[in-house]
């Protein structure tokens, strides 16, 4: 239509309108006139209210930007208390070697804590991956160094790295949401006290995505985290700040958490190690994940590290006494079992390459074969398992997670500045569940996935109810099919691609099937690099599947991804986390003397 004719259109309509009106009585032309006026009122204050709240976030951003370049500013300031050479030396030590010379005293807390203050910040440059430092870890280290010598604590004088959500008193927990800015924590949470018990010290915070519940790590207040060799691929979320530290060389063990892979994916992407305890053997006091009451997928936090070795020498620490239990009785009064862990354990393990709802891309899949082989030239038995109905499980994860039809996340979000890449996932979220119901019906032939997806949230508390009753249900059964086949464990692709880009993994949440599986099942689960992918399977892309956007868009982020790590997942029931461990540890203890 050209312009004049619909210039021409207007005007009609405007004098068809303009008639109607004069033939009104006086009092009806009033009323319209008032009403016109107020609803007129309404919108503008409502724009005006809306404009005004923005420019408030933005000036909040801005404050937390200043502030955050002086706590790298002053990061600098204080790694630069120690020489060079030294800071080269004390570097290049792992964490046996380091924890060690702290203890016996060859390096001091204050010059560990320099250095990491130096490599962090080299690492940050890289990625983007530190919020703020944590200045009070200057004192931490100091206070450790006038303690008496003996007998020095387990992790005496190393530094860790904590997720942004993990709370440390003085220091916000935002989630990547401008609005909790300059809220701080007012206690540290039982996992930082721990930590601090045993001679840690937390000096820095790391990035989160926005509302944590994403497997990418972006956010309106820090911004986006990378992936530390490829720019445009994201480190994982939702501790992609730790991963990207980590897998960085700006810290050797840090604190995750994971209600759908949070550990497990920035791991797998980053080449780093971690696991998600069951969530019964850490305390939660304070801790918030992306959405609080979620009574069946519950919050584990859990230790990432440059290897398993470190998150085994982290959890015999953390499990030598009943500290957490003690603070928190919800917890499990459980220590290490070394029994579980014991070298040379052979355990009957049951592996799938494909869960049958999302095939991995071929590096995934091979990793698994690899690892299968390993494990068995080591003792263990290898049987073939078909995890039970994940179609249903990921329905009932999806369910559990939006148990409220996404109203809190819509909320929280909504009200905050909102990174565009989210719009797509938000905007399932507000759809009403009627426009569900037709969109469902709509894509069900071309997109039967997404359709199903469509079903899985609740809509009153019977279907709540109902949801919980059938996650109960999938525990009981998973674990039945384990013990049919007598397994131990289990041992599997932790998603379907590498690092993807930036912008896939809001689109692409389907592949939470492989690890969110766990988190239904409050199971331990882990992850270790095991292999990188090479030609062949770029090659082998060719033949996998297109037949929905979800498949066409893993294949699409997975094409040229050479060289990304690929690690594998393993997982074991509650208290298992040992037996978890054990394999990963094998698993790693083959690579070590062999390079993949
Ligand atoms: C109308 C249907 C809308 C479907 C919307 C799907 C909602 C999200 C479901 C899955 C998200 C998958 C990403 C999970 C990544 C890891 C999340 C995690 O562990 N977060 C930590 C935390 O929540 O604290």
């Amino acid at each position: 239509m050209s312009l004049s004719k619909l210039w021409d259109g207007l005007n009609e309509s405007f004098d068809c309108l303009s008639s109607h009106f004069h033939s009104l009585s006086p009092n009806t032309q009033k009323f319209v006139i008032t009403s016109a006026g107020l609803v007129t009122a309404y919108f503008a204050t409502h724009c005006v209210k809306d404009y005004l709240h923005k420019q408030r976030l933005h000036e909040i951003v801005e404050k937390r930007q200043t502030e955050r370049n002086e706590s790298l500013r002053r990061a600098d300031e204080f790694s630069r208390k120690i020489t060079e050479a030294r800071r080269n030396q004390i570097s290049n030590m792992d964490f046996d070697t380091l924890l060690a010379a702290l203890k016996s005293g060859e390096v001091k807390p204050t010059e560990a804590l320099h250095t990491y203050q130096w490599k962090a910040l080299q690492a940050h440059k890289r990625t983007n991956c530190i919020t703020l430092f944590i200045k009070e870890a200057d004192d931490w280290a100091l206070q450790l160094e006038k303690s008496p010598p003996e007998p020095r604590p387990p992790l005496y004088g190393m530094p860790m790295s904590l997720k942004e959500c993990v709370p440390v008193k003085g220091y916000d927990v935002t989630r990547g949401y401008v609005n909790e800015c300059f809220m701080p924590s007012e206690r540290d949470c039982v996992m930082v006290e721990q930590i601090k018990a045993l001679g840690g010290i937390p000096f820095v915070q790391t990035n989160v995505p926005q509302c944590l519940l994403a497997y990418s790590c972006y956010n309106p207040i820090y911004g986006t985290t990378n992936h530390q060799d490829h720019k445009d691929r994201t480190s994982g979320g939702s501790s992609g700040g730790e991963s990207a530290l980590i897998g960085a060389g700006g810290s050797l063990l840090g604190i995750g958490g994971d209600v759908g892979g949070s550990i497990r994916f920035p791991c797998h992407f980053c080449g780093i190690a971690g696991i998600k305890p069951s969530h019964i053997r850490f305390s939660h006091r304070g801790v918030q994940g992306s959405v609080p009451g979620r009574p069946l997928i519950n919050a584990s936090d859990g230790p990432m590290a440059p290897d398993v070795h470190t998150c085994v020498e982290f959890l015999k620490a953390t499990w030598s006494s009943h500290f957490i239990h003690e603070r928190d009785p919800y917890t499990a009064p459980v220590t290490w079992n070394d029994k579980h862990f014991t070298k040379g354990n052979h355990f009957t393990i049951g592996y799938y390459l494909d869960d049958g709802w999302f095939t991995p891309t071929p590096a995934l899949q091979r990793a698994v074969l690899e690892s299968k082989k390993i494990l068995e030239s080591q003792g263990h038995v290898l049987v073939p398992f078909k995890p039970p109905r994940i179609k249903e499980a990921i329905a009932m994860f999806i369910g559990a997670v939006s148990v409220d039809g996404g109203r809190y996340l819509l909320e929280h979000i909504g009200n905050d500045l909102m990174d565009p890449r989210y719009k797509s996932l938000l905007g399932l979220y507000k759809l009403p569940f009627f426009i569900q119901d037709i969109l469902r019906f709509l894509v069900q032939p071309i997109y039967p996935r997404l359709a199903h997806a469509l079903t899985a949230m609740p809509r009153n508390t019977s279907e709540l109810r109902k949801k919980y009753e059938a996650i109960e249900q999938y525990r009981y059964e998973y674990i039945e099919e384990m013990q049919k086949l007598g397994l131990d464990a289990i041992l599997c692709p932790v998603t379907v691609t590498p690092a993807p880009h930036h912008e896939v993994p809001v689109k692409l949440f389907a592949v939470v099937s492989y690890t969110g599986v766990f988190n239904l099942l409050d199971f331990a689960a882990g992850t270790v690099p095991v292999t990188q992918v090479t030609k062949a399977d770029d090659d082998a892309l060719a033949g996998y599947p297109t037949i929905d956007p979800w498949y066409r868009l893993a294949k699409e982020t997975t094409k040229g991804a050479i060289g990304l790590s690929v690690g594998v997942q393993v997982a074991a029931p509650p208290f298992r986390e040992e037996v978890v461990l054990r394999i990963m540890q094998d698993l790693e203890n083959h690579h070590k003397h062999t390079d993949y």
